[in-house]
């Protein structure tokens, strides 16, 4: 697993993706009636870990959120939106180089401020997404910790929680495995030793009551100053409620779970990056909060099985009858659990489908007429 938090954040400025200054909308002339460039203290409560700011005279924020008609930032002082410049609406260019949530950015100072250039990233959450090329679809940026939460009731499912860290393997942020309504499970260090099978020894798996004022301590060492986090899980999870309990407000709509399935309705409309009491941040967007697999994930979570493979007699064994199956020999061992073996062929069998699907879509739009599109507009990645 790439270092996690404590990477420090590249700021080599030669690798800061920019756009040419007042290439659009600059509105020379405009001068901006901003309000002081904000200090150290501001920029760490969104999530800022670099000991000094940025040598560059430019305005210096936060994307937060991410709209059809453009962005919105926060720079520690308050929330406002900007455009990005012409660069970054360029037909064909890598969409994974546009702004995303999470990332921090240059602006010029006009009254209308555009998106100069995005630093560099020290964490990219992404997932594939379809396209005239196989691409990658930025979820979120700079995130230190995501948190799956993942309720003691009906919602239970380790090997859900599986699928959850193999989409986050590799983002070089940390999984924190919360198991919500601990006040309403019989048994606990069951359905945590059930998680901890399933998961890598690093990775913390703590089981709360997400109403409880004392799970902000408990997760105080993952939200301190400089931190950025993101929630994640199925809804009715608990992830707004626990929201509220770190913040020491109501400021999210919660409702009553469906009682038939545990799940509960969407409730969340907005997105939006919140600073929490602890210090750090917490990076609230409806697209993270379900991960959904995408043919992409890589297995390393699986290292282990894939080795074993790799022992069998022949290069295309089917890992069935075949003679000399090293899977099969490990499974007869006990070496490999018939239940852990079952859960890497259903990530495999979903991951293949994914795959498939996209590039079955993939040739359909190569084989029709790309229609005549304007260039000009911008256009923000889908709502969800
Ligand atoms: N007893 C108990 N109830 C909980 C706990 N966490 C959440 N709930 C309840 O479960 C229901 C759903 O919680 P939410 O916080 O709205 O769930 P969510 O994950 O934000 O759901 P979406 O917004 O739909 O994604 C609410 O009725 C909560 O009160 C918990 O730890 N214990
Ligand atoms: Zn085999």
């Amino acid at each position: 697993m790439p270092a996690g938090p404590s990477r420090g954040f590249p700021t080599d400025p030669s690798s800061v993706v920019s756009a040419p200054r007042g290439e659009i909308g600059a509105e020379p002339g405009i001068i901006a009636g901003m309000t002081d460039v904000p200090d150290i203290a501001r920029l760490r409560q969104i999530g800022w870990r670099e000991p000094s700011l940025p040598d560059d005279s430019r305005r210096l924020a936060r994307v937060v959120a991410q709209h059809r008609a453009g962005y919105e930032l926060d720079d520690g002082v308050g929330t406002f939106n900007a455009q990005p410049a012409g660069q970054f609406l360029k037909r064909g260019l890598d969409p994974s180089v546009r702004p995303a949530v999470g990332d921090f950015v240059f602006l010029d100072h006009a009254s209308h401020p555009v998106i100069e250039a995005v630093l560099p990233r020290r964490t990219v959450l992404s997932r594939a997404a379809a396209g005239e090329r196989y691409e990658r679809q930025v979820i979120a940026t700079n995130i230190d910790y995501v948190m799956v939460l993942m309720g003691l009731d009906g919602d239970f499912n380790p090997t859900r929680i599986e699928r959850y860290l193999a989409l986050i393997e590799g983002s070089g942020a940390r999984a924190v495995v919360l198991l919500s309504k601990a006040d309403m499970a019989d048994d606990i260090p069951g359905a945590i030793a059930a998680v901890r099978d399933r998961v890598a020894v690093e990775t913390a798996v703590h089981a709360i009551n997400t109403k409880d004022p004392s799970t902000v301590s408990l997760l105080a060492e993952y939200l301190g100053p400089g931190s950025s986090a993101v929630l994640v899980g199925s809804s009715g999870a608990g992830k707004s409620t626990l929201t509220n309990t770190l913040l020491g407000e109501e400021r999210m709509a919660t409702k009553a779970v469906r009682s038939h399935d545990s799940r509960g309705r969407h409730t969340t409309t907005h997105r939006a990056l919140l600073k929490l009491p602890t210090g750090g941040c917490l990076i609230d967007t409806p697209g993270m909060r379900e991960l959904k697999l995408t043919g992409e994930e890589n297995l390393d979570l699986f290292a282990d099985i894939e080795a074993l493979a790799a022992q069998c007699r022949f290069a295309d064994c089917g890992h069935s009858n075949e003679p000399g199956c090293a899977i099969q020999a490990a499974l007869e061992s006990g070496e490999l659990s018939s239940q852990r073996w079952r859960s890497f062929l259903k990530l495999h069998d979903e991951r293949e489908e994914q795959a498939a699907t996209l590039e079955a879509r993939i040739k359909r739009k190569a084989a029709s007429k790309p229609p005549v599109k304007s260039h000009k507009k911008f256009r923000g990645r889908d709502e969800y």
